[in-house]
């Protein structure tokens, strides 16, 4: 990738250069000022993957943190219009990092479609280029402090989601197994959960999206495809299951309107079974998300109990 400006910063342009090995220590360094990082991932395509890690960004940025969504699904990039952010662009800092777009509550968002001229050059990102981007985009931005990365993996557990889990397994809190009850269902859970146990990412939990349908005329939920199969395999390979989202005909109207559902029917039953799994969440890495607010805290209470002079003597004390 190379900047527009000839001073230093800019909009990015794309090029195509060999990316060279994906380095761990680069990817460490680009997330070292976000406590918690999450891997989206599911066993196969179309189960609301996309869905499902803006809406968990949506439901911690409501909830007060600091978020970072990071779209790996580079031959699909999805997010950005799920959280109307089409057409935005990524900048270049004058040092040559990746500057990430803001959306709704400040999510930073880095996606390949902001490098996209138009929907139809989907087709010529291959090979070097999307290697390129995928290098870039896990150890070259800058996120600054973050409380929550959601990362959104491409679908499926073949070599583009297994090349990017890889690298990133050292830095990863926790997989998000994204599933929906269908006839094959069960099997494509087991093949994400291997999959997370592969790459060596400990499984924050499953959620099961398009879990059944709520009739708002009979009053009645109907479970179509099956009852809570993805708590049956959760609870089968002792992983958490975190809940359950309902079929809803406005998060497709929404999503394609680029309105994030979240935000729009934030007092639906719809809307609050998402928030309930990002409570879920939230409990379960309590300590970290707080870790930094209370040694923050303490410092400034320390600072506040300071008497003047005493702060120079702590400095030359610590040096
Ligand atoms: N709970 C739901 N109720 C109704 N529609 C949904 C729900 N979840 C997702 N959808 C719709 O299903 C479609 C697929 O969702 P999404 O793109 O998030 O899936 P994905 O798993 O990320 O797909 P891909 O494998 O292509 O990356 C979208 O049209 C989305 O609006």
């Amino acid at each position: 990738m190379s900047s527009q400006s000839s001073q230093g910063g800019g909009k990015i342009r794309v090029s195509v250069q060999k990316a060279g090995p994906l380095d761990t220590g680069e990817i460490a360094q680009t997330m070292k000022t976000i406590k918690t990082k999450f891997a989206i991932m599911s066993g196969k395509g179309g189960v609301g993957k996309s869905f499902v890690t803006a809406s968990l960004a949506l439901g911690f940025a409501m909830r007060g943190y600091r978020v970072g969504i990071l779209d790996a699904d580079v031959y699909g990039p999805t997010i950005p219009k799920l959280l109307g952010l089409v057409g935005a662009n990524l900048y270049l800092s004058e040092d040559e990092k990746i500057i990430p777009a803001e959306g709704p509550f400040g999510i930073k968002v880095v996606s390949m479609d902001f490098l996209l001229p138009t929907d139809d050059t989907a087709v010529i990102w291959r090979g070097p280029l999307v290697d390129r981007a995928i290098k870039d985009f896990l150890g070259n931005v800058r996120w600054g402090e973050l409380d929550a990365l959601f990362i959104d993996l491409p679908p499926g557990t073949g070599d583009a989601p297994l090349t990017i889990a890889q690298a990133l397994a050292n830095e990863m809190t926790g997989s998000i197994i994204v599933t929906a009850p269908s006839d094959v269902s069960k099997r494509i859970v087991q093949k994400a959960i291997d999959f997370s146990r592969k790459v060596k990412i400990p499984i924050t939990g499953v959620v099961e999206n398009m879990c059944c349908f709520y009739c708002p005329e009979t009053g009645k939920t109907y479970y179509i495809f099956g009852k809570l199969i993805g708590k049956e395999m959760a609870d089968k390979y002792g992983v958490p299951y975190l809940g359950m989202i309902p079929l809803d005909p406005r998060i497709g109207e929404s999503n394609d309107l680029g309105e994030p559902f979240l935000m729009k029917y934030s007092t639906s039953d719809t809307a609050r079974a998402i928030l309930s799994i990002v409570d879920t969440i939230i409990a379960m890495y309590k300590d970290r998300l707080e870790a930094k607010v209370e040694a923050t805290a303490k410092k400034q209470i320390k600072s506040l109990l300071r008497l003047p002079g005493e702060e120079e003597e702590e400095n030359q004390e610590e040096s």
